[in-house]
């Protein structure tokens, strides 16, 4: 299980792309031994701001740090953090163990890892199928074992739950449970309110590349509940929740 996890934490952060402020001095804090969700409405800023963690974005100003470091200044930066973004490339003529082997190499992580993160994401059985075949669910386990090959302490996951079925759901919110419960760091961002209230200890609600709640979840959903509280923090309309 994870290894030593480290605080993660935004200051300031600022990001335009031309006209478009896309993030306007974001902060927070997601520590270890908790689900931090990041929430927000399509566009306010999420995937921009795990992008600076990252270190595949540059900010303006403002600092994105894991353990006090910047990601590019991280000694071993695949034992330090694991991340799934949407754009994770995997070449559908690849079987899944080839997609890992060729990740593990790069990352310098022991042989043995590439069964150990089979097992752990549930893929053992598909591991020798070819990645064109695989469904939604399968993609997205693939996509955490690649995370995880180097043990890391700290998760960053940008909307690991999308298109995923009911097991599929129930399996990513047991394992992320499991992966804080054993002391890690886990980051995610979602816009499924349903879903992340089910899974998450601490909300960051973003609204237009700011936070404007952060907290134990029962601290910001208060008594009218996540969804009221998130359409109250962001104006947003119940239509753009939905969608
Ligand atoms: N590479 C880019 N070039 C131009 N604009 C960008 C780029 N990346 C993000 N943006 C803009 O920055 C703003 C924030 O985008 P971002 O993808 O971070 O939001 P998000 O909260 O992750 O949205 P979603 O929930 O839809 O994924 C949006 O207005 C988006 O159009």
């Amino acid at each position: 299980m994870p290894r030593t996890a480290h605080t993660v934490t935004v200051r300031s952060l600022t990001k335009s792309f031309g006209d478009v402020q896309a993030l306007r001095g974001l902060s927070f804090s997601a520590p270890p031994g908790a689900v931090t969700g990041l929430l927000g409405p399509n566009g306010s800023g999420k995937t921009t701001a795990l992008r600076c963690l990252l270190g595949l974005a540059r900010p303006a100003s403002g600092r994105a740090e894991i353990g006090g470091r910047r990601y590019a200044a991280l000694p071993d930066p695949s034992t330090a953090v694991g991340a799934s973004l949407d754009a994770t490339a995997a070449h559908p003529a690849w079987t899944g163990r080839r997609h890992l082997e060729i990740y593990r190499r790069a990352a310098g992580a022991p042989r043995r890892r590439t069964s150990e993160v089979l097992e752990e994401v549930g893929l053992t059985a598909a591991a020798d199928r070819r990645i064109g075949g695989y469904s939604t669910g399968m993609r997205r386990r693939l996509d955490l074992a690649t995370a995880l090959l180097g043990d890391p302490g700290v998760l960053v996951l940008d909307e690991p739950g999308n298109g995923l079925d009911p097991a599929g759901t129930a399996w990513l919110r047991g394992f992320l449970r499991a992966r804080a419960d054993a002391g890690g760091t886990v980051l995610v961002s979602s816009h499924l309110l349903a879903e992340i209230g089910q899974t998450v200890d601490r909300v960051v609600v973003m609204d237009r590349g700011r936070a404007c709640a952060e907290g134990p979840l029962a601290e910001v959903a208060g008594d009218r509940g996540l969804e009221a509280a998130f359409l109250d923090l962001t104006g947003a309309t119940g239509a753009e929740v939905l969608r």
